[in-house]
């Protein structure tokens, strides 16, 4: 599903979180939103999610005005660090919840549902923990099911703020690579937030840098750090 952001507006009183931002999102790629923190990636993040609305401007899915449509109705997958796993649910329970949430007439049956978690802690390589209560995971093993969560409901769009944000550095390098495999894996579209350089470089296929509120430049990371668009740019990638 490819993403379009047109002229989209967001204030927070007087503040300008977004100031006129147009970014177009191609299918199958995972694009991130880069920039110092308070630049305004979380807040279109959330307004491509449905979660926020913007003030003014357009959000498309596949050409389709989604700018109104509900978060619930957009068939989206999130992986935050702040949605955390229910610590009450055991890690099949957590994997399932999107799905037993589906109204009754999409709701697959109580065998379908357990052959889709068993598929999807297989792709996230932990097939042995569906019985485990969420506390007994490292944070590394708990993000890998929240992303088995994410993708348990087919989402057409993958949305992900800072998923390794609160993982040390080494665990965090080699989710970043699990991760990029994932995303060839399935070609899911995806955006993803972060402002860590080198975790952007590593897994997006495009990068949009972000200033107060505006797009500077969109492009590869070779893209960017052979042809910076302007000071801010080359000073933030250090180029
Ligand atoms: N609900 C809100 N009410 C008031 N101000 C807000 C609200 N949400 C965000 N802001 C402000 O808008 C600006 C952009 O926030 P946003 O979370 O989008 O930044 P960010 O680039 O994701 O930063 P970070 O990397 O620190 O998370 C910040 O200055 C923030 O304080």
């Amino acid at each position: 599903m490819s993403i379009e952001i047109r002229n989209v507006n967001k204030q927070f009183g007087d503040f300008t979180a977004l100031d006129d931002v147009s970014v177009s999102v191609p299918t199958g790629k995972l694009t991130t939103l880069l920039g110092p923190s308070g630049c305004g990636k979380t807040t279109l993040l959330r307004i491509i999610a449905g979660l926020e609305y913007a003030d003014s401007g357009h959000i498309l899915f596949d050409d389709i005005d989604v700018t109104h449509v509900p978060v619930q109705k957009r068939h989206i997958g999130f992986m935050f660090q702040h949605y955390a796993l229910f610590r009450h649910k055991n890690i099949a329970d957590n994997v399932a919840f999107g799905l037993n949430l589906l109204p009754k007439d999409k709701r697959p049956s109580k065998a379908e549902i357990q052959k889709r978690v068993s598929e999807l802690l297989e792709l996230v390589q932990l097939p042995q923990v569906a019985n485990a209560y969420p506390h007994q995971l490292s944070g590394g093993q708990r993000q890998r099911i929240a992303l088995a969560r994410a993708l348990a409901v087919k989402p057409k769009l993958l949305l992900l703020d800072e998923p390794f944000g609160a993982l040390d550095a080494k665990v965090r390098k080699e989710l970043r690579t699990w991760l990029k495999n994932i995303h060839h894996e399935l070609g899911i579209t995806s955006i993803m937030v972060t402002h860590d350089q080198e975790e952007a470089h590593a897994v997006s296929d495009e990068i949009v840098i972000m200033n107060h509120g505006i797009v500077e430049q969109v492009g590869t990371s070779e893209e960017l750090l052979t042809n910076p668009a302007s000071p801010f740019v080359s000073e933030f990638l250090d180029v």
